[in-house]
């Protein structure tokens, strides 16, 4: 370890902390990044599916090493079996190899200066006269004290480290989708499009997804949110759309997103929190990447004004959630509501909505032609009234 006293440190190794500490140490910052796993990106509990909008915003290339197909679409296929196609630019990007693109990441970031320790769990933070300075991990059984002028808490759905610091960042049951997923060969599937399945006898208050991975290989998986499911698990419901395909799983991995939106407050004296564990998620596709990426950048930039002013307290990094709400708020608030819309169908209104869509050009970034298509199914209409 090159120095013991950080300008920052950072909790959570993959997308949250890497692109955290990749802006942090090209604003100059001296930066440690923590991460408990002995690998960066293992054990993967993701899908893969990132936009073009990460790409280009984050000016990260889409290189080959990582990626594995490109998409250009999504189907969405409803309880009856009717389904239509949205090709929307927003869809448009790639599907990754999660365990490469997040390694790919701690590369760039170590390569701007980050040091990195992994097998290294932060447990608790070193507070002095109220203020943080600092973290306590432990690494092979030892004990170290890590001082630091800020820390970013990117550690996840289970985030352990915001909390030590006082903040409520606890997600109720009601708002987590519990996943599974498998990685199967011999699923045939076109390699450009991603395919979500809607119902509430296949995947309770979620969906299915089959993300094509090239070659006849894909990310299957299933979201659903326990509340609805009668206590059955995510993987339950993955078996048994799973077992209908002459299809072999040569992976299997679970995990959680949060969907019910960011949590209250995502600063404090002396830290900041980004990604899955601020709750920054879009809550009607579960997807968290570009989300956690645009928040991580804006959390380094304003950990990075904070020191060059010597003001890490609660009353300057406030900005921080100004900044992220402005740049992401809007349309994590409107998925939101399109989500609270999604749970309260029935696989009837399932139906009738993808009819409505069949054949139809679907602009996903405005609600005007939504109103437009589902004209004539009041039910729906009613819903969306309510809720918009
Ligand atoms: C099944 C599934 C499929 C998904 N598919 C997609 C998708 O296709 N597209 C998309 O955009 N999003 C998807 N998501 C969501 C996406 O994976 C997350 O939003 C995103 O990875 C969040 O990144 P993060 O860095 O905030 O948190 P995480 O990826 O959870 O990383 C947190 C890191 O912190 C580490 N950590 C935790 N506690 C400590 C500690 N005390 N000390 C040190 N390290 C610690 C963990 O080991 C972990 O590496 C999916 C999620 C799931 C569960």
């Amino acid at each position: 370890m090159k120095i013991v006293k950080y300008d920052l440190i950072v909790v959570g190794g993959r997308v949250a902390g890497s692109i955290s500490s990749f802006y942090a140490s090209k604003e100059g910052l001296k930066v440690l990044m923590i991460e408990k796993n002995p690998e960066i990106g293992t054990p993967v509990q993701c899908a893969g599916g990132v936009s073009d909008t990460f790409f280009k915003s984050m000016k990260i290339n889409p290189s080959p090493k990582f990626t594995c197909t490109r998409i250009r679409g999504a189907c969405i296929h409803a309880p009856s079996g009717a389904s239509f196609l949205t090709r929307d630019p927003i869809i448009t990007g790639y599907i990754v190899e999660r365990k490469v693109f997040d390694k790919h990441l701690a590369i760039l970031s170590a390569e701007q200066g980050t040091d990195i320790m992994l097998n290294t769990t932060a447990k608790d933070l070193i507070i002095k006269d109220g203020k943080i300075t600092g973290v306590i991990a432990k690494k092979d059984g030892q004990r170290f004290d890590i001082r630091s002028e800020i820390v970013i808490a990117a550690d996840g759905i289970q985030s352990k480290i915001a909390r030590k610091a006082g903040l409520d960042t606890r997600f109720k049951v009601d708002e987590i989708c519990s996943c599974a997923q498998s990685e199967m060969v011999g699923v045939n599937v076109k390699n450009d499009i991603m395919e979500f399945y809607l119902g509430n006898k296949i995947a309770p208050g979620g969906y299915f997804w089959i993300f094509p991975k090239g070659e006849e290989r894909a990310n299957i998986g299933v979201g659903i949110r326990r509340k609805e499911c009668n206590m059955k698990s995510a993987q339950y419901y993955l078996k048994k759309f799973t077992s209908k395909l002459n299809a072999t799983e040569i992976e299997f991995n679970i995990g959680a997103v949060p969907i019910g939106g960011p949590v209250k407050r995502t600063y404090t004296d002396g830290l900041l929190v980004v990604g899955d564990a601020a709750g920054q998620v879009d809550p009607l596709t579960g997807g968290g990447i570009h989300i956690a990426a645009e928040c991580a950048k804006i959390a380094a930039e304003t950990a990075s004004d904070a020191i060059e002013e010597g003001r890490t307290d609660a009353e300057f990094l406030k900005v921080y959630e100004k900044r992220w709400y402005k740049k992401v708020g809007a349309n994590i608030k409107r998925s939101l509501k399109y989500r609270k819309i999604l749970n309260k169908l029935t696989d009837e209104d399932l139906n009738n909505l993808v009819e409505s869509l069949k054949g139809k050009e679907l602009n996903l970034d405005s609600k005007i032609p939504l109103f437009r298509l589902v004209k004539d199914y009041p039910n729906i209409l009613k819903l969306l009234k309510e809720i918009l």
